[in-house]
């Protein structure tokens, strides 16, 4: 390095890299890692670095094991209150997920919970989630909100999102979801709460709450047309669209998320052929959630092929969610892909990195090549395959986001 060039913040080797920037995990053997103002500025083999070790960085980490790019997890209702772990007994009694919705139950449980929750009771509950979901390698987290329903409670809700990022230093996107469930004060009148969603929305975008809408169109959520409503109120106020489409039924969700260049469709198992076209046709990614289909004891498959044969990129996400996916780990959600959906190990790594970044759409984080943010996982692994393919246990050796140490 010559003189008077600023010494790196931190250079990590003596690791294996799986950049997943270009073919394959982009491996790199006998490799080093260095990073300053929370970017990457270099990505190679050990025997390139510009100069030597002890002069380029202020802090030199000699390790053993592989480093990934930081996991995304793209979908999350990691905010919540109480559990529903007796609906879980119910429903492996026979009772359906619809059926315990339709009574007052599933959603609408949580957000009885969540309303009686204070703001900082919700982040006691929600923060320990959160910290194992980072503890196994999660450097950007979203948050929904969906559990408040009214204008105060989806407030608490994201206010708490952005104070679990303020916490653990990682980045929380957060997510309007007041379209969710009908909240009982509006029975039989969802036009009229969507118009109340619609009222809150610039309210809560304005206190700087907001990064992306969601809605779920489904029979026990909202029709395709409120769905439609929602999404052109978030597009007059800028923000990006996503949606829970085609999780139980096909009302072509998907297909209506990608006319409005939606970031993502997420669930997905009942999207139709039109639809993944559709997506193909406006970049819309597909998030897979595998923990909600294996705790549903679902059997239709999402169109995994059809996504391929188009080039829709597939994501992986946990939906951690206390009443279909109360599921803790990203990298379980990887093995629940590779192993309901048959994902490739690879692909299930992309889809929860690079692809689930594009699902918020980041562009900046996924992949380790020069300028990402430094946000990247030590694991104690002898092939990144195996972080599709262990189920539970600890691999995770240490987690940096933008450059910190920070699990
Ligand atoms: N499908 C709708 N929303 C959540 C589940 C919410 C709940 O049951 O509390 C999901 O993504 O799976
Ligand atoms: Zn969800």
């Amino acid at each position: 390095m010559s003189a008077g060039t600023p010494r790196w913040d931190g250079l990590i080797t003596g690791i294996s890299l799986a950049t997943l920037d270009g073919a394959g995990y982009g491996e790199i053997p006998d490799a080093a890692l260095g990073w300053q103002n929370g970017r990457i500025v270099y990505v190679g083999p050990r025997a390139d670095l510009p100069a030597p070790e002890d002069t380029l960085a202020d802090q030199v980490i000699e390790a053993s094991g592989w480093i990934t790019p930081g996991l995304v997890d793209c979908h999350t209702h990691v905010v919540f209150a109480g559990d529903r772990a007796r609906e879980f007994e119910m429903r492996l009694q026979g009772e359906s997920y619809e059926a315990i919705a339709r009574a007052g139950g599933g959603i609408l449980s949580t957000v009885r919970a969540v309303r009686a929750a204070s703001e900082d009771e919700l982040l006691a509950q929600s923060l320990p989630r959160a910290k194992a979901l980072v503890a196994d390698g999660v450097t950007t987290l979203e948050i929904k909100s969906g559990y408040g329903l009214d204008l105060a409670n989806e407030r608490k809700m994201l206010r708490v999102a952005r104070r679990i990022g303020e916490v653990l230093g990682i980045e929380v996107r957060t997510t309007y979801l007041a379209a969710h469930a009908l909240p009982p004060e509006f029975s039989d009148d969802a036009d009229g709460y969507i118009d109340a969603v619609l009222e809150w929305l610039p309210m809560l975008h304005g206190e700087g709450l907001i990064d992306a809408v969601d809605a779920f169109c489904e029979g026990i959520g909202f029709t395709p047309a409120q769905t439609r409503r929602v999404f052109e109120a978030a597009h007059t106020h800028g923000l990006p669209v996503k949606l829970h489409a085609d999780q139980l039924s096909d009302l072509g969700g998907a297909g209506l998320v990608a006319e409005f260049d939606g970031l993502s469709a997420d669930h997905v198992e009942y999207t139709s052929a039109e639809s993944v076209q559709a997506m193909a046709g406006h970049g819309t990614v597909a998030v897979l959630l595998p923990g909600a289909f294996h705790v549903l004891r679902e059997t239709k498959l999402p169109p995994l092929d059809a996504f391929r044969e188009h080039g829709v990129p597939m994501a992986v996400a946990t939906d951690c969610n206390p009443g279909t996916a109360p599921l803790l780990s990203l990298r379980q959600a990887m093995q629940l892909a590779c192993t309901h959906f048959r994902l490739t190990p690879e692909e299930a790594l992309r889809g929860a990195t690079v692809h689930a970044a594009r699902a918020l759409g980041l562009d900046d984080r996924g992949v380790l090549k020069v300028g990402a943010r430094a946000d990247f996982v030590l694991w104690d692994i002898g092939h990144p395959a195996e972080l599709g393919y262990w189920l539970g246990g600890r691999l995770c050796l240490g987690v940096f986001a933008g450059g910190r140490l920070i699990a």
